[in-house]
């Protein structure tokens, strides 16, 4: 994990991860922070195969103009950009057209190898590394994705609850969710750990709470069967 933490954590990088398959390695969310915590573990954006953006909110893509610089001038070369269709004419002119826009570079496709995903649909970015994005309820009127990993890890990114996706997911062979948890109430646009601890602890021990605030240490010992995601460390599934 590149990074745990809420939109407003200070003791947290963004909640953003490393993917790594067969040599390889994929980036999912790309948020403010996430230079200087690709820094932090002695990597540099030329380390990353392939990125994938959940939804428009700087702590996910707010990385992604740096990124873009980089591999444009220093890197000199275009990385697969992995984003839902909905995603990509907004993550353009509302996001990154104001610092990437140029004379000679007008479009998103001037900066990445763009390759849109289809709901519901699986598509392989790495080798080895498949990924399914699932549209979820996070704001109103905002298009924001999940995505399921080579049909066995579950990665909320940002979302409400929504007890019978985990159900189904899970009857369906999912094995482990790193999900979005708000420590306090209210849950306005996350999933709160109150909501979480209502599930069954069968469902409870699959689940690693992610993108939590500065206080997650008082709540150590208080997350049910659920355990939490821990920044900079790698997770073998
Ligand atoms: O309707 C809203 C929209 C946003 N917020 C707050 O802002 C952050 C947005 O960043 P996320 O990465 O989506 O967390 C959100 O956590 C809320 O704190 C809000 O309260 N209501
Ligand atoms: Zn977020
Ligand atoms: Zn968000």
């Amino acid at each position: 994990m590149l990074g745990t933490g809420s939109a407003f954590a200070k003791r947290y990088y963004n909640n953003n991860a490393l993917l790594f398959s067969d040599g390889q390695t994929a980036m999912l969310d790309c948020g403010i922070t996430a230079p200087m915590a690709l820094h932090h573990l002695n990597k540099t954006f030329n380390d990353i195969h392939a990125l994938v953006i959940s939804h428009i909110h700087a702590d996910h893509v707010g990385g992604m103009e740096e990124f873009a610089f980089q591999m444009k001038f220093v890197f000199k070369r275009s990385v697969p950009l992995f984003v839902p269709a909905p995603l990509i004419d907004p993550l353009w002119e509302t996001t990154l057209k104001g610092g990437l826009m140029q004379e000679e570079f007008q479009s998103l496709d001037d900066y990445f190898d763009v390759r849109p995903l289809q709901e519901g649909l699986s598509c392989e970015i790495l080798p080895g590394l498949a990924v399914r994005p699932i549209r979820t309820k996070h704001i109103a009127g905002k298009p924001s994705y999940s995505y399921l990993v080579n049909g066995t890890f579950f990665y909320s990114a940002d979302m409400k609850f929504d007890a019978d996706l985990l159900h189904t997911l899970v009857d369906e062979g999912c094995q482990v969710i790193f999900h979005d948890c708000q420590l306090k109430p209210p849950g306005a646009v996350h999933t709160t750990l109150d909501q979480l601890l209502s599930l069954p602890s069968a469902l409870q021990e699959r689940i690693w709470l992610m993108h939590y605030d500065d206080t997650m240490p008082h709540y150590e010992g208080k997350t049910g069967a659920m355990r939490f995601v821990e920044q900079h460390r790698v997770y073998s599934f």
